[in-house]
């Protein structure tokens, strides 16, 4: 006999509640920028949620407290650790609990890729299954066979990813990223700058994570983008700070 409320995919993998964020401006008089305020949202596995509302309403900043990069001024962030089944307080912020969930629990491409100086494109990608436990000769043929997938020159594969161009650094983040089976996959405009025919890739691979029961919270401005992969759209502006001050 199972249980309704034991079932994983009634549950949550992630919930925010009551959040606040402003910023401090300490070389400008310490004036406080208040940005969101009592955010509150969940996210099922299969579901893809799209972060919505105008330039500057906050959509980065949630998503930067929800990897950890960012601080919380109030609320929490509760996530699923897949290891024990509990949910964990990431917005308490202690820093190992971070580090443990970005390893188990939540997958991140953002903007811009964070190159390591000198290791090739293919270990760029490989190493978060490394990091896990896959085996060098699996990782690289993994690693490999997702950089075909988004049509990067095979010439590339041994090249640090430094000097390549805005959609060749976006793709080796995007098969970075998408490689892992993490349950929570963040994405910051991840089709920002490719070409339509590989933004219909990474637009197939959004909709296969979603089958596979993947939870994805994300910014897309694209708008097609958007309506292809959204299951629903959260408008940051009914959380934001400013309204109020
Ligand atoms: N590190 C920071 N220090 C100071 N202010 C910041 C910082 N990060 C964001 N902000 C401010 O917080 C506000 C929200 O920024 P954020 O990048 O979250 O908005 P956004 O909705 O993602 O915007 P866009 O759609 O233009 O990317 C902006 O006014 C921005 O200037």
């Amino acid at each position: 006999m199972t249980f309704p409320s034991l079932n994983p995919d009634h549950q949550p993998l992630l919930v925010a509640d009551g959040v606040a964020k402003s910023f401090t401006m300490h070389l400008r008089g310490s004036i406080r920028l208040p940005v969101v305020e009592n955010v509150a949202f969940a996210l099922h596995p299969g579901e893809c949620v799209v972060l919505g509302g105008p330039s500057g309403v906050g959509k980065s900043s949630i998503l930067r407290m929800v990897y950890g990069n960012y601080a919380l001024d109030r609320g929490s962030i509760r996530v699923r650790d897949p290891q024990d089944g509990a949910m964990h307080d990431l917005g308490a912020g202690d820093p190992r609990l971070v580090l443990g969930l970005r390893e188990r629990a939540i997958a991140y491409v953002s903007q811009f890729l964070r190159a390591v100086p000198r290791a090739s494109a293919l270990d760029v990608v490989a190493e978060p299954l490394r990091r896990r436990g896959v085996a060098r000769e699996e990782a690289q043929e993994r690693a490999s066979a997702m950089l075909r997938r988004l049509n990067l020159s095979h010439d590339m594969f041994d090249l640090p990813p430094a000097t390549f161009s805005g959609g060749e650094k976006q793709r080796v983040n995007i098969a970075r990223g998408f490689l892992t089976d993490h349950p929570i996959l963040l994405l910051d405009e991840p089709t920002a700058s490719l070409d339509a025919a590989n933004r219909d890739v990474v637009v197939g691979m959004i909709r296969e994570k979603l089958d596979a029961g993947t939870a994805i919270l994300g910014i897309f401005h694209d708008e097609p983008v958007r309506a292809a992969v959204a299951t629903r759209i959260l408008d940051i502006s009914s959380f934001s700070a400013r309204k109020a001050a």
